[in-house]
């Protein structure tokens, strides 16, 4: 490893995103270097909703991201290289002469409703499920687009290239379009098994294979900063790297595992739970509990379930905001703690918590709807969230121990979800196991882990695992009370029936 490297990583989630600078900075000699990351920028990341439809707002977000590029350099960074990741499934389209058609889609945009069912008649679900080796999720790409298809969009017939989140950002900086494997995987288009997309299945549908580029593999230089962005930014031209641009992926390869056989849980607001195979697991148990198989860094694959996670809390916080109370995520979190216990639960990945107009009278709804007390106090609707989430990752933990064939002593947990102490502790308690927290930073410090990998100063996965290891301490979280759990685990299953 040598001397200090410097890169730009931005993470974009679905409701904020992080400019990060991380250095990978040589402590006496002869010592491993550690890696510091310093945030140079933050933004809110809000959909807009224009009619009926719910889009992101990439202007904006190519507008931040330039912002992060002109502070790096304005605080004195000159980072070799960028890279961004993001949250799945979304993407643009290109006509002819490059530019963008229309503002892409958000994925709770709900033109998908009903089009698991229906391709699932059209194609058959076994068939889907073997060939993408994906769980069936509203938001996947391949019913935004089945949507569209349905819809006589005019822009599937101009269209002349489809480029997933990271890479139309990259396209706008560098002019270079390219498709990167792991976002690439999780359009329910890709064939896991066989690694390439899957044309046939394109045509069935009526897409234009054409659309797709060929994935290119995590750690890849797509180009450098073009000329114009470099003379409006006044910054020079520095590399742009495909990190493992899907941003669950760049969180799965900065989780400071003990071994390679771990499991982990990617806190945000999602929260995806698994762990990470060599290949992808297309058996019908995998499908039975709909499970995914997505792609990820160094030639892996990850078995993982979307969990709907800390989502329903932040829109319960937007709810109560606009009815004027303000209340800060600490704050949520002392209030949860005062509640008491086990008062009501509910199924988080119930699909009425997708994008409902009013999460807390939706969980209320369900409260009633279950025969629980329904929570009243805003400490007894945040504690219901947290105490819910918590035995749902017990539930898909097993899950996956049975799925691997595996079984694990404890479980990682990484993201910004980590800095609610109480999730984590609560999570511990449920799994009745260890709950090893940390980086917070899991999905920046993924993507500066590939960008590192390609300027040639780390060499390998492990040696990356090594420097997080080393650079960010973990906060470790045991089980106190797990009999009380696992009453409480008794009541969830019962009251979610599963
Ligand atoms: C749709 C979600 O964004 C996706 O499934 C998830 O993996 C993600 O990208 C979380 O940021």
């Amino acid at each position: 490893m040598n001397n200090t490297a410097t890169v730009l990583a931005f993470d974009i989630g679905a409701s904020s995103g992080r400019a990060l600078i991380g250095q990978i900075v040589q402590q006496n000699s002869g010592e491993p270097g550690l890696l510091t990351i310093t945030e140079i920028h933050r933004f809110p990341n809000i959909p807009v909703q224009i009619g009926n439809h719910l889009h992101w707002d990439t202007v904006m977000l190519l507008q931040e991201v330039k912002n992060g590029i002109r502070k790096a350099f304005q605080a004195g960074y000159t980072p070799e290289s960028y890279g961004i990741d993001t949250w799945g499934v979304d993407f643009g389209l290109l006509d002819s002469q490059g530019e963008l058609l229309g503002i892409p889609y958000h994925y709770r945009d709900p033109q998908t409703e009903g089009l698991i069912e229906e391709l699932n008649e059209k194609l058959g679900r076994e068939r889907l499920f073997q060939e993408s080796g994906l769980q069936f999720m509203p938001f996947n790409t391949i019913y935004q687009l089945y949507a569209m298809l349905k819809a006589g969009s005019p822009k599937l017939d101009i269209a002349e290239t489809l480029l997933l989140t990271p890479d139309l950002l990259h396209y706008f900086l560098t002019g270079e379009k390219v498709c990167e494997f792991t976002m690439a995987t999780t359009t329910q288009l890709y064939d896991a098994g066989q690694n390439v997309w899957n044309k046939p299945l394109m045509k069935e549908l009526g897409l234009s294979p054409s659309l797709f580029l060929d994935p290119i593999e995590p750690g890849t230089v797509i180009g450098t900063l073009s000329e114009e962005v470099c003379r409006e930014l006044k910054v020079p031209s520095i590399k742009a790297i495909a990190v493992a641009s899907h941003d669950t992926e760049s969180a799965a390869a900065a989780v400071p595992a003990h071994s390679t056989d771990f499991a982990y849980l990617v806190c945000g607001t999602w929260s995806l739970l698994g762990t990470e195979l060599s290949e992808a697991l297309l058996l019908p148990e995998v499908l039975e509990h709909n499970f995914s198989n997505e792609g990820g860094a160094f030639g892996t694959f990850q078995l993982l379930k979307n969990i709907m996670g800390l989502w329903i809390l932040q829109e319960c916080k937007r709810r109560w905001e606009l009815n004027g109370v303000n209340l800060s995520f600490p704050e949520m979190v002392k209030l949860a703690e005062a509640a008491e216990p086990f008062r009501s639960l509910i199924d988080p990945d119930d699909l009425r918590f997708m994008n409902p107009a009013d999460m807390v009278e939706t969980i209320a709804e369900y409260c009633r709807e279950s025969g629980q007390l329904v929570p009243e106090t805003e400490g007894q609707f945040i504690r219901c969230i947290l105490e819910s989430l918590a035995l749902r990752y017990r539930e898909v933990l097993e899950k996956t121990e049975v799925l691997a064939g595996r079984s694990y002593a404890g479980l990682h947990m990484v993201g910004g979800g980590i800095q609610n102490e109480l999730l984590c502790r609560f999570t511990a308690e449920a799994i009745g196991r260890p709950v090893w927290a940390g980086p917070i930073e899991a999905s920046a410090i993924g993507n500066m882990l590939l960008q590192f990998v390609a300027g040639g100063h780390v060499q390998h996965k492990e040696e990356g695992i090594e420097l997080v290891k080393r650079s960010f301490p973990l906060a470790v979280y045991h089980p106190e009370t797990p009999e009380l759990w696992s009453a409480a685990f008794q009541k969830y299953v019962q009251i979610t029936g599963r």
